[in-house]
């Protein structure tokens, strides 16, 4: 199949680089040059271990434009990969989708044949069946299901496992309501062994939220159940690898430690809440899943605090800057509300992190920024473990405070150690 992804940015390179791997002919599309030159000489333009060796393999089957109409022109399917961020209330941005989808509407309008428009991008319920539709059937003269399909097929992929997670997924939903649209997305997937759910499109979208509303439910319970266990000098962990092994309840996402980031959990939650609150509905426990999270990243310097009362002057050192390891991704990441309270308090910051430090310094130009974690841990008046990046582990944490957000339970020998919930 010839495959047509718009917007390639962390989803859109590594299901590009998917499709390309399983035998279809990949074109993507961006607005920006310079991720696509990065994509024609097969560089990843967003880091993803093991994503430029996947690219550099298939690059005969690979092509990069900034021209829509040319990708349009010469696939069979675009799935639209763009960015779906949060207005300052917290509803969902449309303004990349609506472009987005206007612009296909209008190559469309030029194109014999039939062509399917696959949502992949998150977008809450009812999005790709009326807005998308409206601007693709404005744009193009045609209707949507009759001239040409429309799907959705949302992405349930980990940043830094990403190219595990799509290979091996749990399960691919698919929400078509025309049988061509149907036959392409089941095509494209045949060889995946896994469950495979068609649905209405809207429920394919709702699907998305609500697992990742979920998980996100599950992080703050944890940190609220983890909270408490701390006053009891129980460890969380301990207590959680137990409640895990009911399989009604699963032992994954019972992490606690500084609460969830990135550029999924925070946004998708808010975009839901905003929703139910739109249809009238306020929901009461998406709301605390918010205020927990945004309550634990400051637990972590409040703890600091208590070993180190005034923070005025002192070195006070982040490990991880990254929202979680194996990724340079910072969106939304704790290490932001934990350095916003550290300069409050007057501290002098020094950070490091394997991969994020550039676009952390890009927030953040005032604080310094340490050449390797060691030359860090050396001359700083506490570390705070702010991701739980592997070479952490390793570190002489010797004599030095440590406050760990992540637990990472090496670096609790020979230190005074604290963990913000165990
Ligand atoms: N990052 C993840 O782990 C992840 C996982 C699952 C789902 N999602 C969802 O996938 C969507 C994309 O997320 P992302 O993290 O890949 O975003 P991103 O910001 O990394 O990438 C979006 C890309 O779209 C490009 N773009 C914007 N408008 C365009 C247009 N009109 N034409 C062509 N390109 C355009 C941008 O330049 C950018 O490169 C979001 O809805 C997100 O919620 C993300
Ligand atoms: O037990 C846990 C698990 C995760 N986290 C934090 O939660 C955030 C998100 O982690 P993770 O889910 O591993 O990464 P993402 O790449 O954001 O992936 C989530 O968001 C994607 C975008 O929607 C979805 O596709 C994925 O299924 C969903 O897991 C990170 O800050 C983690 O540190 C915890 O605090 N405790």
């Amino acid at each position: 199949m010839k495959i047509s992804i718009l917007g390639t940015g962390y989803v859109g390179a590594v299901t590009g680089a998917c499709f390309v791997e399983i035998g279809n002919d990949v074109v993507f599309v961006d607005i920006d040059p310079a991720k696509l030159d990065m994509i024609r000489t097969g560089r990843s333009p967003i880091f993803e271990p093991g994503l430029d060796e996947l690219l550099k393999k298939n690059l005969d089957r690979i092509s990069a434009t900034t021209d829509t109409g040319e990708a349009i022109r010469e696939t069979d399917a675009t799935f639209i990969c763009v960015g779906t961020p949060s207005n300052l209330d917290g509803s969902i941005d449309l303004q990349y989708i609506e472009a987005a989808s206007q612009t296909i509407g209008g190559e469309l309008r030029e194109k014999e044949g039939w062509h399917t428009v696959v949502m992949k991008s998150t977008v809450v319920s009812g999005t790709t069946t009326g807005i998308v539709r409206r601007r693709l059937e404005e744009a193009s003269g045609k209707e949507a299901f009759r001239d040409f399909g429309l799907a959705s097929n949302p992405e349930f992929l980990k940043e830094g496992s990403a190219l595990t997670d799509v290979f091996s997924p749990d399960r691919i939903v698919i929400g078509a309501e025309d049988p061509r649209s149907r036959k392409v997305l089941e095509t494209l997937y045949a060889t995946f062994d896994c469950p495979k759910l068609v649905t209405a499109i809207p429920v394919a979208e709702m699907i998305k939220y609500v697992s990742n509303a979920f998980l996100a439910t599950k992080i703050s319970f944890a940190n609220e159940i983890g909270n408490l266990c701390k006053t009891m000098g129980l460890d969380t962990a301990e207590v959680f690898a137990g409640v895990g092994l009911d399989a009604r309840i699963n032992p994954a996402f019972f992490r606690s430690g500084i609460g969830f980031g990135g550029s999924c959990f925070p946004k998708d939650v808010r975009a839901l809440i905003a929703q139910a609150l739109a249809a009238g509905v306020p929901p009461k426990i998406l709301t605390s899943v918010v205020a927990v999270n945004e309550d634990q990243p400051l637990r972590l310097v409040t703890l600091l605090k208590k070993h180190l009362p005034d923070l005025k002057g002192k070195r006070i050192g982040l490990l991880g800057l990254a929202f979680k390891p194996d990724t340079d991704d910072i969106r939304e990441s704790r290490a932001i509300p934990i350095t916003e309270e550290l300069l409050k308090e007057g501290a002098s910051v020094i950070a490091y992190d394997p991969l994020a430090m550039e676009s952390f310094g890009r927030l953040f130009p005032g604080i310094s920024y340490a050449a390797s974690a060691e030359d860090l841990v050396q001359v700083v008046d506490a570390v705070l473990l702010t991701t739980e990046w592997k070479e952490f582990e390793t570190l002489d944490y010797t004599g030095k405070l440590v406050i760990d957000g992540r637990r990472v339970p090496k670096a609790a020998v020979g230190s005074i150690y604290e963990g913000v919930c165990w």
